[in-house]
């Protein structure tokens, strides 16, 4: 008995001196030892746990006020680097000629598909799996399939008009959801799930509800990498017990490993004009090593995700905008009027772009919603990044984030407004400068072109076909961000945007 007492005194003493020399490390020795910054938070990534787990996507803002108390580059946990400062976006986010850009490992767990793009750690690995898809996602690409995403938008405007009939309101959430989601699915897959043709859009918002229950365990999957993987190893009826959210997610994946499966025996023709992002991989002449089945899943995986939950997040914040804005709604309808002389006038997506209001409009949209609004990081591996006086070392990971960006008053006064007319001022080109709800650089948003388009189409048509009013929705309790869940995301209790159609 004593023995084993002693055992485990000397097991906790020799666990807290082993505790003890690490912090001491990491405040004293550590590379980064010299950067402003709580001391908690240095010492361990529990601080940020705190933040990002228990308070549920909440260290952006608490990062926000260490900014206010220790200056523009603070160390946020061990290892982590964040700057708010918009003169260093450029810089952090750099181009290919400004050196490499790894994304940060330990962070990249986040995305649970470990050999997608996005998710892909070395600056050179990511670079060739990117080429292999900018074509694809180019403006070119997007144009011949416009009339593909125009069909979903009036099929989608439709069916909202069809509640003009019964009265009652409807959640214009999940219609953008079902939008959302057939676009990216019809453009990847040469399917889609037709949730724009779902009764109540109930299609869209399952598929929403599901990629937001992922989102959501982003911070938890970051710090416990193992728990998706072996949620996934589980029988499908025990996953559902343990985490029901994950649930259409795997359904999700079985049908894109079959289609997958099916590319790779070769038994899917696909047309002429648009093959799959399976068949565009599969078919190039890469390494067989970067055509395996799950790097294809992964790769189908998190372009639909990222394709989805942006744009569908983007069109509810700004929709609810315009319409509790009614001199905006005013002005934007008059644009839409003179522009599309009938609601049934077809425009194509670059007419669209060129009218200056609806311009402003999504851009101020796109600053109100943030995008991706989780710090980016970004790591050079090479070389030192000279920052404010201070020598960031390579192999350092340095996030930024929209949101602190999007709410800077020295860049956009009164950031809390929504006023498409600074879009409009003379100093539009400063200002777009520091607009980054598509990141910059190296590892930027590669659908942003696909994404402006249904972006044009949506509103386009919405605005010029449908008289809406907002039904029971407030910007505080259903709109407004609240959440950083690597997407930006509104408070838990939002029951989404919801309209009267008149
Ligand atoms: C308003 C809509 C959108 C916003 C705000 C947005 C924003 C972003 C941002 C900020 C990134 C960088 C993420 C990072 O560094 O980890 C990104 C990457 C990415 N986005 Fe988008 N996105 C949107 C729409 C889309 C669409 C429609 C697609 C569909 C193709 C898409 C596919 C991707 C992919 C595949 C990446 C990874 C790129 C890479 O790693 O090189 N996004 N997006």
């Amino acid at each position: 008995m004593e023995v084993s007492k002693t055992a485990i005194l000397l097991f906790l003493t020799a666990y807290l001196c082993y505790c003890a020399s690490i912090a001491f490390y990491r405040l004293y020795l550590h590379p980064l030892a010299k950067f402003p910054g709580p001391r908690l938070a240095a010492v361990t990534l529990w601080y940020e746990f705190y933040y990002d787990v228990v308070l549920r996507g909440r260290y952006t803002w608490k990062i926000d006020e260490l900014h206010n108390e220790y200056g523009p580059i603070i160390r946020i946990n061990p290892y982590e680097l964040h700057i708010r400062d918009p003169s260093a976006y450029d810089k952090i986010y750099a181009g290919y000629s400004a050196g490499k850009r790894d994304k940060w490992h330990w962070s990249a767990k986040m995305f649970t598909i470990p050999t997608s793009m996005i998710a892909t750690v070395p600056h050179d690995h990511h670079r060739l799996r990117r080429g292999l898809l900018s074509s694809y996602f180019s403006t070119r690409s997007v144009t011949a399939l416009e009339p593909m995403i125009r069909s979903a938008v009036n099929r989608m405007c439709t069916n909202i008009q069809k509640y003009h009939e019964t009265g009652q309101p409807m959640r214009i959430s999940d219609a953008f959801a079902s939008l959302t989601m057939d676009v990216i699915t019809e453009y990847t897959f040469s399917s889609s799930y037709h949730c724009v043709d779902s009764k109540d859009f109930e299609g869209g918002l399952r598929f929403a509800a599901s990629f937001k229950a992922a989102t959501q365990s982003s911070h938890l999957v970051k710090q416990f990498g193992w728990l998706i993987p072996m949620l996934k190893s589980m029988p499908l009826w025990l996953a559902k017990l343990v985490f029901p959210p994950i649930v259409p997610l795997i359904e999700f994946e079985l049908e894109i490993t079959d289609q997958v499966l099916r590319t790779q025996r070769d038994e899917i023709k696909g047309s002429d004009m648009h093959l799959t992002v399976f068949q565009e991989l599969w078919q190039s002449d890469c390494d067989p090593s970067e055509k395996t089945t799950q790097r294809l899943v992964n790769e189908g995986q998190s372009i639909v995700a990222a394709g989805m939950l942006t744009t569908h997040h983007f069109l509810e914040t700004t929709t609810f905008l315009i319409l509790s804005h009614p001199e905006v709604l005013e002005k934007l309808r008059k644009e839409l009027i003179e522009a599309m002389p009938t609601p049934e006038t077809e425009l194509s997506v670059a007419q669209i772009e060129k009218l200056p209001y609806l311009a402003a409009v999504i851009k101020e949209g796109h600053r109100k919603s943030y995008g991706v609004m989780h710090r980016l990081q970004r790591v050079d591996p090479e070389k030192t990044i000279e920052y404010n006086g201070f020598a960031i070392p390579p192999g350092t990971p340095v996030g930024m984030s929209s949101k602190l960006m999007h709410d800077d008053p020295s860049i956009f006064p009164e950031p809390e407004k929504f006023e498409p007319e600074r879009f409009l001022r003379s100093d539009v080109e400063r200002l777009d400068r520091y607009l980054v709800h598509f990141s910059k650089g190296t590892r930027m948003c590669i659908g942003l072109n696909l994404a402006n388009a249904e972006i044009c189409l949506a509103l386009s048509s919405i605005f010029r076909r449908l008289d809406l009013e907002l039904y029971e929705t407030t910007w505080k309790e259903d709109v407004e961000t609240a959440h950083d869940f690597f997407a930006a995301t509104p408070r838990q209790t939002s029951k989404g945007v919801r309209v009267l159609v008149k």
